[in-house]
């Protein structure tokens, strides 16, 4: 995949989320695993930001902890000014309704709306109308116009996976969180999905955090995050997939024991 850098990323400014110290753990005693270990990171607002690292790293949970979709052992979450892990869940499900975006690796449309309707559904939820010029905005930049009465039984891969990308825009929300965005896809509909990610980023001020096992995915990005054991082990700006990859090769070399 190559990487396409239409406009320079804009500077560092505020953060659209933010964890501090945040443990998280599965089970307890002998059985227990720490997916995350003391974390703090900040996502700033405005930029496009990758987390890779080995499989079991704690990626997932990481992302899922600040989305508000899976709660922690301890720590603080933070999307916006509101901290997520002081909110009750009726509140958190208003949160996440209205101020995040989600895009998955399976691309979990419903299959008997159209595509245009899989766009509006969050909004239909929450009992908000669409912007109607955003709404065509959105719609033309992932070049669905001529599919939005069709079913996602009807598209290809990497057409239902920009329906995905739509519906997680058109509520313009404060951050989008995708996990795998082009798991599914092969390498041309994965390399349109992260174009399109990524000028949404440059383009129309959207932040979003993508999990990802590619270094030529992550390459989309302008930073990458790197775990390791539940751990934040280093950062990079303006990635290549050369040195992610580079990166990740070092992940797989035993460690160095000193005399
Ligand atoms: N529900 C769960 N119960 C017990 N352990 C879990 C649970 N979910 C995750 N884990 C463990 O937490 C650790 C981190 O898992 P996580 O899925 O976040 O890693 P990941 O980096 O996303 O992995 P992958 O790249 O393979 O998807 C792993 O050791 C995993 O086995």
């Amino acid at each position: 995949m190559s990487h396409s850098v239409p406009n320079p990323a804009p500077p560092l400014g505020e953060l659209a989320a933010r964890v501090e110290r945040v443990t998280k753990s599965y089970g307890t005693g002998d059985a227990e695993v720490r997916a995350l270990d003391d974390v703090t990171v900040g996502i700033p607002k405005g930029r496009f930001t990758a987390v890779m690292g080995p499989s079991g790293s704690g990626k997932s949970t990481l992302m899922h902890c600040m989305a508000g979709l899976d709660s922690v052992t301890a720590g603080q979450v933070f999307v916006g000014d509101v901290e997520l892990t002081r909110l009750d869940d009726k509140r958190l499900t208003r949160l996440r309704r209205d101020r995040i975006g989600f895009i998955f690796q399976a691309f979990n449309l419903v299959p008997t709306l159209t595509a245009l309707e899989n766009i509006t559904l969050p909004l239909d939820i929450a009992g908000r109308k669409a912007d109607q010029a955003w709404l065509d905005t959105v719609i033309d930049t992932v070049g669905l116009r001529p599919r939005l009465k069709h079913r996602p039984s009807e598209l290809s891969g990497g057409q239902q996976q920009r329906v995905a990308c739509a519906r997680a825009l058109a509520s313009r929300p404060g951050i989008i969180f995708a996990d795998e965005p082009t798991g599914n896809l092969d390498s041309r509909s994965g390399a349109e999905v992260l174009g399109f990610l990524q000028s949404s980023v440059r383009d129309m001020g959207q932040t979003i955090v993508m999990v990802t096992h590619d270094p030529g995915a992550a390459a989309y990005a302008d930073e990458v995050v790197f775990l390791q054991d539940g751990r934040i082990v280093d950062t990079m700006t303006a990635p290549t997939s050369e040195k992610v990859l580079e990166r990740m090769k070092g992940f797989d070399l035993p460690k160095v024991v000193s005399e």
